[in-house]
């Protein structure tokens, strides 16, 4: 489970997140909409450890999250906007080095199922990433969480400069890991896709989570609606 209580970040007398209380379950896909500025990456970055609290707390299977903590970095997966690998290296090689940072050993064969697993083509497999066009690589980001067996991803604008069928292509992988039990929290501006993806919806601004509503009570265009005038 992922909890925010009374999560706050002040930078001086900026208040960039202000006492955000969240609660996310397993198999929840809790897409965190606003515009640019409303801390949005602020959450992420403070369940990532990234960044220290000001007060309250950001809580993952109930341990408090802490800069630097190896402790709760085990359950936690973080796929940012581009994400970030080793170019001269193939997909399998990536894995297993990431794979082995967490902890875990496969054979060829189990790095290959994760491959296969999140729909990258087999062509792939062994060819330098240096070449990987956004989408595969968000594909192997994916492989990397599922083989660190991460109960919560977390994602950060995953699906921004995406074509259309990287996206849906992208938006169907998610919606398999809700099916899994995983717990993913992705902040986004896709409106779009955080209603064909998402469990749950939130509305941010200014720091402040205005709206949480479950995606199943909305359309595209009344969550458009509402967004427009919320921010
Ligand atoms: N290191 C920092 N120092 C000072 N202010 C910061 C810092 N990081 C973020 N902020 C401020 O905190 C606020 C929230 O920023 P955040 O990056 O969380 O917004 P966001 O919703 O993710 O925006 P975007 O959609 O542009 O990514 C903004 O006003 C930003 O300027």
């Amino acid at each position: 489970m992922l909890q925010a209580i009374g999560l706050t970040k002040k930078y001086k007398d900026h208040t960039a997140l202000n006492k955000l209380n969240l609660t996310i379950e397993a198999g929840e896909i809790y897409c965190l909409l606003g515009q640019n500025g409303a801390g949005k990456t602020t959450v992420i970055n403070l369940f990532l450890g990234f960044t220290e609290a000001t007060s309250g707390e950001a809580r993952i299977n109930g341990l408090v999250v802490k800069p630097n903590d190896p402790s709760v970095k085990k359950f936690l997966a973080y796929i940012p906007e581009v994400v970030m690998l080793y170019g001269n290296l193939n997909s399998m090689e990536n894995l297993d080095f990431f794979s082995k940072i967490a902890g875990f050993t496969y054979t060829s064969q189990e790095l290959e199922d994760f491959l296969l697993q999140v729909g990258l083509q087999p062509e792939a497999f062994y060819r330098p990433l240096g070449n990987y066009s956004k989408g595969m690589r968000q594909k192997v980001g994916i492989a990397i969480a599922l083989a660190k067996n991460a109960d919560v991803l977390l994602m950060d604008e995953p699906t921004s400069g995406l074509d259309p069928k990287a996206t849906n292509e992208f938006t169907e992988l998610v919606k398999s890991l809700g099916k899994q039990g995983k717990i993913v929290l992705m902040a986004t501006h896709d409106i779009f896709n955080a209603v064909n993806v998402g469990t749950t919806i939130g509305i941010m601004r200014q720091g402040t989570l205005v709206h949480e509503l479950s995606a199943a009570d909305i359309n595209a265009n009344d969550l458009q609606k509402l967004y427009l005038e919320t921010i």
